[in-house]
């Protein structure tokens, strides 16, 4: 067992308060991962000093030069990745492939914005007067403040600091304390690379260091990730101080399958989109919206599937399901899945916990199949965060997008179909920030822009060239030559 601590202006340290927090295996609670520092508000205040007295020098060392710190710390992570997806197993739940997929995912976002160093570009616009040259210049904001959730517990930080950190602003990361740890582990590696003191300061523990780093007046920008109640809340405080924020919250994702699609491709693509990582992804499918002619054959292609899948401890071989992040959660699942089919849903797989042997020391819910949803049950309206995936049925092409666009959520949204037509009208006019055709609406790529509408996000989008416009700002230079 292991004590981890702060990252404050370079040293490891831990809460003023000496308080700390435990963070247990979800696939057994049993194996306890290590302990944290619960901090404060105070912590959080000396790590936005620490962020506040390096940034400048950062700022002024040549975006390339930021660049070649990331570089070695993606090279850094990919000599310990299979020991940090193991660790991510341990604290997150998910399978270890899933896990491996992740770190390798953050590998691959450092080097892309260690590669960014260098392409920070600004514009050169012509003037409409005589020997006037004007130009854009990208500078950093200051200190950002970065929020995390538990489900991505390596990507999610690395995808907000390091756009963050290459466009020379300092970052102050609050983690989610269900899975701390592997934001530690990237911390290390990037001070390890030689990320200069109080560039990245790490101050572990709850809602109240969050929000003590939303509300802190040098805090220049806030990006969270996490609920949509309390991305609500950061958003209020940043707006009255007037700093930037950027949310990624909810989702309730459709997969829509039309009647010429590839029943069993269209049954896989579901199966991974809403099992995969045990379905607590922003982006999972929690919506099939079928053609009616082929909503039976297809449900029974997806119970099959979902019936088959191995659920258990994600470091052993051959799981397909870890277990959900903590007990009150897979609770919430059941119980969601009870009251839909109070309302009148088919439970057609899954819907309990499930509690033989050793998987009673974890938190694992069955795979669930809900058939007979309407579009009205709670259970199509609100995000279940879990391994459930309800069947819809609609009428054909344009009843099934009335209802795949009927929530408040819009995040992102799959169609499977050979039409070429109807996949070129959904990306037209389905509401949501990530469109895929023939393909699982979760997975993303680090290399373009991520986000949703509606609901599920507000402010510019992250990763890809574009997370860049969030942690820079754009100064207009006007020089008579
Ligand atoms: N879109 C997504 O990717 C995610 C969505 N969710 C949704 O949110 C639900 C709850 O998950 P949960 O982890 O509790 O999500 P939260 O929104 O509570 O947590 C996200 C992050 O915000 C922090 N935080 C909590 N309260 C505040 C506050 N008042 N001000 C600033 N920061 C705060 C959390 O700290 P701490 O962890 O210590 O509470 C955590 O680091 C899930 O079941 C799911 O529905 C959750 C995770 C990711
Ligand atoms: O599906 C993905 O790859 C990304 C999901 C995500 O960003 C999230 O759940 O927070």
């Amino acid at each position: 067992m292991s004590a981890y601590q702060n990252l404050i202006a370079g040293q490891w340290a831990p809460s003023a308060t000496g308080r700390t927090f435990e963070n247990r295996n979800p696939a057994d609670v049993d194996d306890l991962v290590g302990t944290f520092p619960e901090s404060s508000a105070d912590d959080v205040a000396a790590a936005v000093v620490a962020a506040r007295a390096a940034q400048p020098a950062w700022a002024a060392m040549p975006a390339p030069k930021r660049g070649d710190v990331l570089y070695r710390a993606a090279n850094l992570l990919e000599a310990r990745a299979d020991a940090v997806a193991r660790e991510m197993t341990r604290e997150e739940g998910k399978t270890l492939p899933e896990a491996k997929g992740e770190v390798g995912r953050a590998i691959n976002i450092l080097r892309y914005y260690g590669g960014e160093g260098a392409r920070l570009y600004g514009r050169v616009i012509p003037s409409e007067r005589d020997r006037v040259f004007m130009h854009t210049l990208r500078t950093p904001l200051g200190v950002i403040g970065a929020i995390t959730p538990w489900n991505f517990p390596i990507a999610i930080p690395a995808w907000k600091s390091c756009p963050a950190l290459i466009s020379g602003n300092a970052v102050v990361l609050k983690p989610s304390e269900l899975a701390p740890l592997c934001a530690t582990r990237l911390a290390e590696i990037l001070v390890e690379a030689g990320l200069p003191a109080g560039v990245l300061n790490v101050v572990h523990g709850s809602g109240e260091a969050g929000s003590a780093l939303v509300a802190h007046e040098q805090v220049r920008a806030i990006s969270f990730t996490g609920s949509e109640a309390t991305g609500s809340k950061v958003a209020d405080v940043c707006g009255k101080r007037r700093a930037r924020v950027q949310l990624e919250m909810g989702g309730k994702n459709p997969t829509i399958v039309l009647a010429d699609a590839d029943l069993d491709e269209a049954a896989g693509i579901v199966l991974n989109a809403a099992f995969g990582s045990t379905g607590q992804r922003c982006t999972a499918t929690s919506r099939a919206i079928v053609e009616r002619s082929v909503a039976d054959a297809f449900s029974e292609k997806l119970v099959t599937k979902a019936k088959a899948m191995k659920v258990g401890p994600g470091l052993e071989a051959g799981i397909d399901v870890g277990p959900s992040i903590n007990a009150a959660h897979a609770d919430r699942v059941v119980t969601e899945v009870a009251a839909a089919a109070g309302a009148g849903a088919q439970v057609l797989a899954g819907g309990t916990r499930l509690t033989d042997g050793a998987l009673g020391r974890g938190h694992f819910v069955a795979p669930t199949v809900l058939g007979g949803v309407t579009p009205t049950m709670t259970i199509a309206q609100e995000e279940v965060f879990g391994p459930v995936a309800a069947v819809l049925s609609a009428d054909d092409f344009e009843h099934a997008l009335a209802i795949a666009n009927d929530v408040r959520f819009g995040l992102s949204a799959t169609i499977c179909t050979r039409s070429l037509s109807h996949a070129l009208q959904f990306a037209q006019r389905i509401e949501a920030g990530l469109v895929m055709v023939n393909l699982p609406s979760a997975g993303v790529e680090y290399q373009v822009a991520f986000g949703g509408s509606k609901a599920s996000s507000l402010g510019p989008r992250e990763q890809g060239p574009e997370a860049i416009d969030f942690y820079t700002t754009l100064k207009t230079v006007y020089m008579k030559y």
